[in-house]
């Protein structure tokens, strides 16, 4: 019996082994030649355990999940993190890559599709939701692997290749859609990764219903934004690469738009800080040689030549721009449904943020700074406008309950 078992068991495991999977279809023939051999890779079985370190019960048992050793030269965690690093192998791949348990978690919880998984214990699988590792590629590596390609000062020995998720199949958390407020927030060429990163993750705390964020926006899957942003991106929906035109579409009809304008303040006289006229302010300006260059840059497919300095001021000068009234953040602003427009860190606001604001019946928002200092930086004006907006809103929803 004894020599028949042992058999067995040999060719049970001579049937585990499998070659080391490929997981990019069109790269599979390239790395046919580079790949170990089959035997040298075998398919491991794991069975959770629970919290106090035992094996689970027997109907857990059932939930045994197969996952794969990498060995020396296997190059699979390397090339998922080249795809993952760079902004167009994310997009046509269609993937992202997600570094340590607490993201990996809120994504799992969210909905968002786990591709692959790498780890370095067993035991970091353990710190996972079990049931959502079904059908998952499970690949243990060496820590030092993980550590090599991590993005963190201290790898967490954990890294999942999930699809890039679409906020409109995601299931935000209750309590978080619970405190939810109507109030949106619009990133207008915010290119900074820690700076996105932090705007989201102060809009996830202030109860904004969504963020949008226009074409020229860092990549919100980049990984410098996921770590800054904390879990955001699987709180509220993070809606991205929008053109102007279609962002009315994500709001709600009645929406006003309010812009945060630093309005250039170091240029502007004290005395003129109760005027409403744009050109006050100083910014006019600078807004101007903007639109100007702009409108050059679009003439440019025209068979005119390059135009004069002169002739770009002349028609700079002809240009008119929105006229917005100005509040101080702490002024009574915040009227539901809200949506704050905040500028990116070289240009500041766009000419379509201003007039997107004007035909909302928008305002200009300012946060004013001791003389001499320049403006904030984006992601603290971002969330001075936000706590604040959220404490207006709130202020009028106990109002309206307490007259009701
Ligand atoms: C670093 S600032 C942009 C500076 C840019 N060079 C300019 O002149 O517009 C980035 C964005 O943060 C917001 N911001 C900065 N300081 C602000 C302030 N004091 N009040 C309101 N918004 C402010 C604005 O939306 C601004 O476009």
């Amino acid at each position: 019996t004894r020599v028949v078992t042992v058999t067995v068991k040999r060719h049970v495991r001579a049937l585990r082994r499998r070659p080391v999977q490929v997981l990019h279809p069109q790269e599979e023939k390239k790395e046919e030649v580079k790949q170990p051999k089959p035997s040298s890779t075998k398919w491991r079985v794991y069975t959770p355990r629970n919290s106090a370190g035992g094996e689970e019960q027997a109907s857990a048992r059932s939930q045994s999940l197969r996952y794969d050793k990498a060995v020396p030269g296997d190059r699979r965690l390397a090339k998922v993190v080249t795809i993952a690093k760079s902004r167009k192998f994310r997009e046509q791949h269609g993937k992202v890559l997600l570094e340590g348990r607490r993201l990996i978690c809120d994504a799992l919880e969210a909905g968002a599709m786990l591709q692959t998984l790498f780890f370095s214990t067993v035991d970091r699988l353990n710190e996972l939701p079990n049931e959502k590792l079904k059908g998952v590629n499970l690949i243990k590596v060496k820590f030092e692997d993980i550590q090599l390609w991590s993005d963190l000062v201290t790898a967490q020995g954990i890294i999942g290749i999930f699809s890039r998720p679409d906020h409109t199949k995601m299931s935000y958390p209750v309590t978080q859609q619970k405190n939810s407020l109507p109030l949106s927030l619009i990133c207008d060429n915010i290119r900074d990764p820690g700076n996105l990163g932090t705007i989201l993750r102060s809009a996830a705390g202030a109860g904004c219903n969504k963020v949008l964020l226009t074409k020229g926006c860092v990549d919100a899957w980049e990984p410098k934004v996921l770590r800054a942003g904390m879990g955001a991106h699987f709180r509220i929906p993070v809606i991205t690469s929008l053109e102007w035109e279609v962002i009315p579409n994500y709001l709600s009809a009645s929406t006003r738009v309010c812009v945060a304008d630093n309005c250039n303040l170091h240029m502007a006289q004290p005395a003129k800080l109760a005027s409403t006229r744009a050109s006050d302010y100083g910014w006019v300006s600078c807004h101007l040689e903007r639109m100007g260059k702009r409108q050059l840059s679009y003439d440019s497919s025209s068979d005119e030549e390059e135009e004069s300095d002169d002739e770009e001021t002349e028609r700079s000068s002809k240009v008119s721009f929105p006229e917005l009234s100005v509040h101080t953040y702490c002024e009574n602003w915040a009227q539901p449904p809200v949506a704050i427009v905040i500028g990116g860190e070289t240009h500041g606001l766009s000419v379509e943020s201003l007039q997107l604001a004007e035909s909302s019946g928008g305002t200009r928002l300012l946060i004013p700074v001791v003389p001499g200092v320049d403006s904030l930086n984006s992601a603290m004006a971002a969330s001075i406008l936000l706590f604040e907006g959220r404490r207006q809103l709130q202020q009028k929803v106990t109002f309206s309950q307490r007259c009701s």
